[in-house]
């Protein structure tokens, strides 16, 4: 499985995967409200002074259309203040939306980022690489920019609601017809809106295949590149079908919230037509009516823009909720590292169901144990599930069943971590951070680093300095060498190298069996080598083999020269001697 994304679908028989669970567990007001309750508080109030202040105009308007007038100079005057304030206030509570609609939007990827750090591998893998970049890029911008709706959305609420008590004030029957009328249009926009947020749901499932596609066009330029032809079928196909679902999906859903919003405004504007027309009968009754209804024309048409947004966000906040839901992880007490006494798995287990095929991947029972200062092979063929052992055996994957024991305690899951502290490992599909992360600050880092490149022959292609590495620009297994240095600095009890050696050239594979394993075990450390080099087996303590999920021998490495505890090379440096931390 090195090197390759988890397969779409595949999921395990008992792990979260994608729960339902939190569907509509995401509430934007209060999500918005928790990130700063004194912004929201006061950028809400002045959206809703400003929509009285805009009533406030209207009603001086009418006032000053009446006939006969003889205080227009006050009125005028009010009008100036009323206005100044009005303007005031939107361009207040607008800033401050907008604010928190960039508060929001960082704290969402922050909160992301939290979650996906915390949550079990396994969740992580399920969910993909994806599905959490559109929701780091798509999704939560959708949400961001709803916040800075919200106080237009306010304002015009809060107009909307002054007009009609003042439409009360001056007729009943008229203000009844409103607000039915008004009703009429809403519950026809809900109904069409429910079957639009369907086809949005849609698309954002559509939207992660998309962002996997994207994904592979990066990291596949160089094959699309050699073949014309495919990427030709990639394009059109593959990314082209995706863009054309996600496209297709949204103008749906999109479409249909327009009906809707054209039903309402249409509810609306036949309703004005009517008073004005058919049954106001003119005159300056009718014009104070008409004011007041073509006033309320612009937030009407405004709230009925907001709803689809509003939509979209929705839809954006459940599958964020959702994607929590499936990354949900017990907190786990903070990694405490304890020395290294035993490890010993009992009865472990691990399955693997992939829903495309249909098939399970069962991993043991399997029975281990790994003691300080040994180093164990662990062989077998490709898909023999090596990989997936050595993920229960660090910690990252939890057993389904049989016990984990570390230094004679059950691991469960508030001791988890200390076994993940236990170990460093390079895994096939490593990732080489640009720094040496969490290292910073370590004293004699960059020296302790640049001896280990040394030793490593990468000293004429990169070094480390303030904890950095010059480049990342180097051939797969000077990355290896790299990703090894950081590992080794860890300083670690057990190491575990998945198939280290195999971008080595056979000297350099030389240098790590015979003399880099050696003076690890000659520090204590145990190493886990995930290996298919049996000419170097002789440099473990044990071999073991496995075979389609099942450990097949477990026995001491023929003359294994590392037994002894004495490098094979004397002469060869501690230079991975460093200080603990
Ligand atoms: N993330 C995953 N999701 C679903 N199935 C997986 C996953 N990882 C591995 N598998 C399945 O588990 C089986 C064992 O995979 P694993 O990577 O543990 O084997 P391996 O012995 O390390 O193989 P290799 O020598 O090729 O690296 C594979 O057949 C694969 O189908």
């Amino acid at each position: 499985m090195e090197g390759q994304n988890p397969a779409p679908g595949a999921t395990d028989g008992t792990a979260a995967g994608h729960t339902h669970k939190g569907e509509n567990g995401f509430s934007l007001l209060s999500f918005v409200f928790g990130q700063n309750p004194l912004v929201f508080s006061a950028a809400t109030a002045t959206s809703l002074l400003s929509g009285l202040a805009a009533v406030a105009l209207i009603i001086l308007i009418n006032l000053a259309l009446a006939p006969d007038r003889d205080d227009l100079v006050s009125l005028g005057l009010a009008f100036a203040a009323v206005a100044a304030l009005t303007v005031a206030l939107q361009t207040a509570s607008g800033i401050l939306f907008g604010r928190l609609g960039q508060e929001v939007l960082a704290r969402l990827r922050a909160r992301i980022a939290e979650r996906v750090e915390a949550a079990p591998l396994r969740a992580v893998e399920q969910v993909g690489p994806a599905r959490i970049q559109a929701l780091v890029t798509d999704d939560v911008f959708t949400i961001a920019t709803v916040v800075v709706r919200l106080p237009v959305l306010f304002t015009n609420a809060v107009a909307i609601s002054g007009c009609l008590f003042y439409l009360a004030w001056l007729s009943t029957p008229l203000f009844l017809g409103a607000a039915g009328m008004m009703a009429l249009g809403v519950a026809g926009y809900m109904l069409v809106a429910g079957r639009a947020r369907h086809h949005l749901e849609h698309a954002g499932g559509r939207q992660d295949a998309l962002f996997a596609h994207l994904s592979a066009l990066v990291l596949g330029t160089k094959e699309l590149k050699l073949n014309r032809a495919k990427a030709e079928d990639f394009r059109s196909r593959h990314l082209g079908a995706a863009i054309e679902s996600v496209r297709r999906a949204r103008t749906h859903g999109i479409t249909l919230l327009a009906l809707g919003s054209a039903w309402g405004s249409l509810i609306v504007f036949g309703f004005i037509g009517l008073v004005l027309f058919v049954f106001s009968g003119g005159g300056t009754v009718a014009t104070g009516y008409a004011v007041v209804l073509l006033f309320l024309i612009g937030p009407l048409a405004a709230v009925m823009e907001d709803l689809p947004r509003l939509a979209l966000a929705r839809v954006a906040g459940q599958r964020l909720a959702r994607t929590e839901a499936a990354l949900a992880a017990r907190a786990e007490p903070g990694a405490i590292a304890v020395p290294f006494e035993s490890l010993v798995l009992g009865g472990v287990t691990h399955a693997y169901w992939d829903e495309r095929t249909a098939e399970m991947f069962r991993l043991g029972p399997v029975d281990l144990a790994f003691a300080p200062g040994e180093i164990v092979f662990l062989v077998g063929g490709n898909g023999s599930g090596k990989t997936t052992l050595a993920k229960l055996v660090t910690g990252l994957y939890a057993p389904e069943s049989g016990t984990v024991r570390l230094n004679g305690a059950i691991v469960d899951e508030t001791s988890r971590s200390v076994q993940r502290a236990l170990f460093s490992a390079v895994f096939g599909d490593f990732h080489l951070f640009e720094s040496l992360v969490g290292l910073s600050g370590a004293p004699d880092i960059d020296a302790r680093a640049n001896r280990l490149i040394s030793r490593l022959a990468l000293t004429h292609k990169v070094s480390v300095e303030d904890g950095r590495f010059s480049t990342r620009d180097l051939s797969t297994g000077q990355r290896k060498r790299l990703a090894l240095v950081a590992a080794v600095l860890e300083d670690r009890p057990f190491l575990v190298f998945d198939e280290w050696a195999a971008d080595q050239d056979p000297a350099f594979k030389a240098v790590f069996y015979r003399e880099l394993l050696p003076e690890l075990k000659a520090l204590g450390k145990s190493v886990l080598v995930i290996s298919h080099d049996d000419r170097y087996f002789d440099c473990g303590d044990r071999v073991v083999h496995m075979e389609n999920g099942q450990v097949t021998a477990d026995a001491p490495a023929a003359g294994g020269a590392a037994r002894s505890g004495e490098p094979k090379f004397p002469k060869a440096e501690f230079v991975f001697h460093s200080t603990p931390m």
